[in-house]
């Protein structure tokens, strides 16, 4: 089966500065994806490039068989991708309810499992805070905003950079709690987090880009189990 995102051979620049380095990916329907590498390496860019946000100085990326290398951000969402960016993505002027309901839609292909009421169930904290506006709430709870805001999409593919930077622990176990739930459903995720053992932990396979290279691409569980790797390319 073809892969549901499929990068090949990326290249993207900011000004002079070549970024992405030729970097392949494939994201298979149901596969949970770490993305790993020490900061400026460019994992953010690769997710900006595959969405639509930085435009790719070369190479091609297919999402759904489809080509979408110059697509617009909208038009990579509505094929099924979620994307909640490095600090997050609400709306601040609006309360929790709506900021939930204005993000709903159903999936590319119709359905619509993750309704409001769902979503209040798998995030509790926010169920008592409907009426709060998005500038109200702590970090954590716009953090849990911004990742409902992306299941009300009904996404096949569920892209988290950061998801969890500067939150309390408690906050930061409660969203890798999600993140495992959302996993058993076989939606498919892409994860960037400084946290590299909860990635091993929380994903099928790993990848690891280093200078704007992709320099491995290993089961998450093989990874787990060599630390002189992890060391070299992570500093751990
Ligand atoms: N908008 C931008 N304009 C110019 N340079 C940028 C921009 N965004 C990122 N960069 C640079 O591109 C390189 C890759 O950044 P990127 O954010 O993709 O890395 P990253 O691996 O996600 O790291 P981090 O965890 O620090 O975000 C870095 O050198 C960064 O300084």
């Amino acid at each position: 089966m073809k892969p549901f995102i499929q990068a090949r051979s990326l290249h993207a620049h900011y000004g002079e500065s070549h970024v992405l380095q030729g970097v392949s990916l494939d994201i298979g329907s149901g596969e949970s994806i770490g993305l790993l590498g020490r900061n400026g390496m460019g994992k953010s860019t690769l997710i900006r490039t595959i969405m639509g946000h930085v435009p790719a100085s070369s190479g091609a990326v297919t999402i759904r068989g489809k080509d979408c290398t110059r697509a617009a951000p909208h038009q990579v969402a509505r094929l099924g991708v979620a994307y909640v960016p490095e600090g997050r993505g609400i709306f601040p002027n609006l309360n929790v309810r709506e900021n939930l309901q204005v993000a709903a839609r159903p999936s590319f292909e119709g359905r619509s499992d993750w309704t409001y009421h769902r979503v209040l169930q798998t995030f509790p904290r926010l169920a008592e805070r409907l009426e709060h506006g998005g500038q109200q709430l702590s970090g954590g709870e716009q953090q849990m905003l911004a990742i409902g805001r992306a299941l009300m999409t009904n996404p096949d593919v569920l892209i988290l950079d950061e998801a969890t930077e500067g939150l309390a622990p408690l906050i930061i176990a409660e969203i890798w709690r999600i993140i495992a739930s959302v996993r058993t459903t076989g939606m498919s995720t892409l994860i960037v987090d400084r946290n590299y053992r909860k990635v091993l932990a929380h994903t099928d396979r790993c990848v690891v880009m280093e200078k704007g290279c992709l320099v491995e691409n290993q089961p998450s569980v093989e990874l787990a189990g060599q630390p002189d790797l992890l060391m070299r390319y992570l500093g751990v």
